[in-house]
């Protein structure tokens, strides 16, 4: 059996939501001095593994109220001392840059009114202090004055740990790495349009795990559209608003024969690859046409442990992709990436590599040609391993959502028959639409919790 249901992964966004109704609780009937309770433990962190592990820093239960604040001239900081007894630095500028107040904010949009060039980045303070409903009022040297909330200081901490759960909070980076193990996470189609736990639940294990299997669509085209349109809007290409994976005669696309696909990302030959990718499965051929899968983050891990020269090859040299050809409308791209892309502090946040558009043009010098077929031959082999990677057979009704910036995926090859057209519907979303979502439906589902 290579499914599983969401639950399982969808814990930390449980245990988040446990914490924010924990601290609507507290607020309501906390009496001043009364410390916040310990995490129940059949909450405890699910296990993770992968660089951007980060535990449960992101959840506390306390609701914050301040016991002090001063500030420290020299070092232009205003030092606030929590009821808890922690203590948080805030820089006089960014207190001034970030003035709540209806002449610095534009409260409807909630965004920045004050200009930069109106912000004076030596500033020192008047007054600081605490107000009696617990905030943190500011009286600047121009008497301009700054109300702060302790709950949004204390999210707005500078220290690591505060930042690092911030982030974590705003962009889900804490990935599930997995191999072939894996039963891929898997939800009612219907209940994930109609419900927005579920829909939650979806994309929250989409980010996590990078595969979610949906079940229960009917086998007619025009689903991977509605899934769209429950996040947002969909991405367009060259291939279409939502394509057609058939035999085709003539085919603009290798996708678009009977052939095995090899395990790729889609569209390294735009620049800006899209981010996720659904795959609707209306007919399957009667004899082949099996999926592959592996977690391309997970795989370069390995790489870069087992062979470091090869990881550092394809995380520096720029390979080249081209795709030419009519759909949509007529194209020419060409395009210019690394295999495996890092982010300045060297972790891997895309995967980039579909052999069928990998340009004839390799743009490298003479002495790096061989060294970068022998690092692209060490992380495909790795990826080709049993241990690393899960097969699965769509069946009409299923729709596969992936994540295409770190998944590699692939198709064996099938016997196509006239009376027996296998076909699938795919469509394109991007990361940022998906996120979107993604927050607002945790806000909306815990507020109702
Ligand atoms: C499936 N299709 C044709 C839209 C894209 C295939 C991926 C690629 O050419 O990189
Ligand atoms: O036919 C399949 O199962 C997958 C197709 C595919 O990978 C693609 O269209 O890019
Ligand atoms: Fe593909
Ligand atoms: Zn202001």
């Amino acid at each position: 059996m290579w499914m599983s249901t969401l639950s399982r992964f969808a814990l930390p966004a449980l245990r988040r939501s446990t914490a924010a109704m924990a601290c609507q609780a507290l607020r309501a009937c906390r009496r001043p001095g009364q410390a916040a309770g310990p995490l129940p433990s059949c909450l405890s962190s699910v296990q993770l593994r992968g660089q951007h592990t980060l535990g449960s820093a992101s959840v506390s239960l306390a609701c914050h109220s301040v016991r002090h604040v001063r500030a420290l001239d020299e070092d232009r900081l205003m030092e606030v001392e929590w009821e808890d007894g922690g203590h948080s630095l805030y820089p006089f500028t960014w207190l001034r840059d970030n003035c709540q107040c209806p002449l610095c904010t534009l409260e409807s949009a909630q965004a920045r009114k004050l200009l930069m060039s109106d912000l004076d980045i030596h500033t020192g303070v008047d007054v600081v202090e605490v107000t009696n409903d617990n905030k943190v009022s500011i009286v600047w040297p121009d008497q301009h004055t700054s109300v702060f909330d302790a709950e949004w200081l204390k999210k707005r901490c500078f220290s690591p740990a505060a930042r690092q759960a911030m982030q974590e909070e705003l962009f889900l980076n804490e990935r599930y790495y997995w191999d072939s193990k894996l039963r891929i996470p898997t939800a009612d189609y219907q209940e994930v349009l109609h419900d927005d736990k579920a829909a939650l639940a979806w994309l929250s294990a989409l980010r996590r795990v990078g595969i979610v299997y949906l079940k229960g669509a009917p086998a007619e085209q025009g689903q991977v559209a509605r899934l769209a349109e429950r996040i947002g809007y969909l991405r367009l290409t060259f291939y279409g608003h939502t394509w057609q994976v058939q035999d085709k005669y003539m085919a603009n696309n290798v996708a678009y024969t009977s052939g095995r696909l090899s395990l790729h990302t889609d569209y390294p030959a735009l620049h800006f690859a899209p981010g996720v990718q659904f795959l609707h499965c209306i007919n399957q051929a009667l004899e082949g046409g099996e999926s592959e899968v592996v977690d391309g983050f997970h795989m370069a891990e390995q790489l870069q442990r087992e062979d470091p020269e090869a990881f550092w090859t394809l995380t520096s040299l720029p390979v080249d992709f081209t795709d030419t050809g009519t759909d949509y409308c007529d194209f020419m791209l060409q395009s210019k990436k690394c295999i495996i892309d890092v982010d300045t502090e060297g972790r891997v946040v895309r995967i980039n590599y579909n052999n069928a558009t990998r340009e004839s043009v390799l743009d490298l010098p003479l002495h790096q040609v061989q060294p970068f077929y022998r690092a692209l031959k060490a992380y495909v082999d790795i990826m080709n391993r049993p241990e690393n990677m899960v097969t699965y057979r769509m069946e009409p009704g299923d729709i596969v959502t992936f994540d295409n910036w770190r998944l590699l995926h692939g198709r064996r090859s099938y016997i196509s028959r006239p009376d027996r057209l296998r076909h699938l519907e795919g469509a394109y979303l991007d990361w940022d639409e998906v996120m979107s979502r993604l927050r607002i439906l945790r806000n909306s589902v815990h507020n109702d919790a």
